[in-house]
């Protein structure tokens, strides 16, 4: 069995993959904190032999996650920012700085579709850019939801937005604090990723997929007016793509990977872009 895990600010997220049939075995999330329990937040570890890791954590999050099965796991593959990888040149002045869920993201979604838009939707929401030959432009990080909740302090924090919510009634004014806050954050959240989307293609004179990924990616999906696919395992797609081990791996392909989406025209996205700056 392969573990993966994605260590995030908020959850970190881990599932287990069968190195011969390429199945998804189980998953799992649990708090982001330094220790794991085996057997009660992770797999066992006896049937794991390889790790493959993506951590934005705290450095120490990392070090004791890595001491810990490296003492039980063969193989412990962590993933870095690079220079370079898989065809994309990371547009970072200091590439080794760019989130490596943001890096890991970027090689997926240009592994999936060649250019593209990454956004993911976690503690924070980053929005990044990669154009077809492969050039990373760098990206954009805004608050997620969750944050952007806790940040206003009126008590609602404990409120999340119903995943269910249908995104119309949430783009309407609310009668009550804790709709008025979790409308508010919606529309924040979907109107900067709906003008960075259109902003950036209109800069670069190409339309491109956008891919979506993270904890708050299916209720924000809704209010994306771009075509768009979501994608829960792009980081785990990168992570399989920077470290190729099962056969279906090696030939490219990454779990769970949507079908590209087709992009709207750019004088679709010039003419939106234009018609908001009338308003
Ligand atoms: N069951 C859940 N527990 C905690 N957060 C959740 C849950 N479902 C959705 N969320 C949302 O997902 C976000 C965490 O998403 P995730 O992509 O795992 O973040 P990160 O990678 O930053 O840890 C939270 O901030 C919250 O808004
Ligand atoms: C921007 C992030 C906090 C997002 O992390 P997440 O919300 O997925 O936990 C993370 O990618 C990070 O710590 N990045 C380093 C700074 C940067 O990318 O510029
Ligand atoms: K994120």
């Amino acid at each position: 069995m392969i573990l993966d895990l994605d260590i995030g600010n908020t959850l970190s997220k881990w599932r287990l993959k069968d190195a011969d049939s390429s199945e998804i075995r189980s998953r799992g999330a649990v708090w982001t904190r330094e220790e794991w329990r085996p057997g009660a937040d992770i797999p066992n570890l006896d049937v794991v032999e390889a790790v493959r890791i993506s951590s934005v954590a705290r450095a120490a999050v990392l070090e004791e996650t890595v001491a810990l099965l490296r003492r039980q796991v063969r193989h412990v593959y962590v993933a870095r920012s690079t220079v370079e990888a898989l065809g994309v040149v990371n547009g970072y002045e200091e590439p080794g700085r760019l989130g490596v869920d943001r890096w890991m993201g970027a090689l997926a979604g240009y592994q999936l579709a060649g250019g593209c838009c990454a956004v993911d939707c976690g503690s924070a929401i980053t929005i990044d850019f990669v154009l077809p030959g492969g050039v990373h432009l760098g990206g954009f990080i805004v608050p997620g939801l969750r944050l952007m909740k806790e940040s206003l302090k009126l008590g609602t924090r404990n409120v999340a937005i119903d995943p269910e919510s249908e995104a119309d009634a949430l783009l309407e004014p609310g009668r009550r604090t804790v709709d008025a806050v979790n409308h508010g954050i919606y529309m924040a959240a979907v109107s900067a990723i709906n003008r960075i989307y259109s902003e950036v293609c209109d800069q670069q004179g190409i339309a491109l997929p956008v891919l979506l990924t993270g904890g708050d990616a299916r209720v924000i999906s809704r209010g994306v007016q771009v075509p768009h696919a979501v994608w829960p395992d792009m980081v785990y797609g990168g992570l399989e793509a920077s470290f190729p081990l099962t056969f279906a791996e090696r030939a490219g392909k990454m779990s769970g990977a949507p079908g590209v989406p087709e992009p709207v025209s750019l004088e679709k996205i010039r003419a939106g872009l234009a018609f908001s700056m009338l308003l």
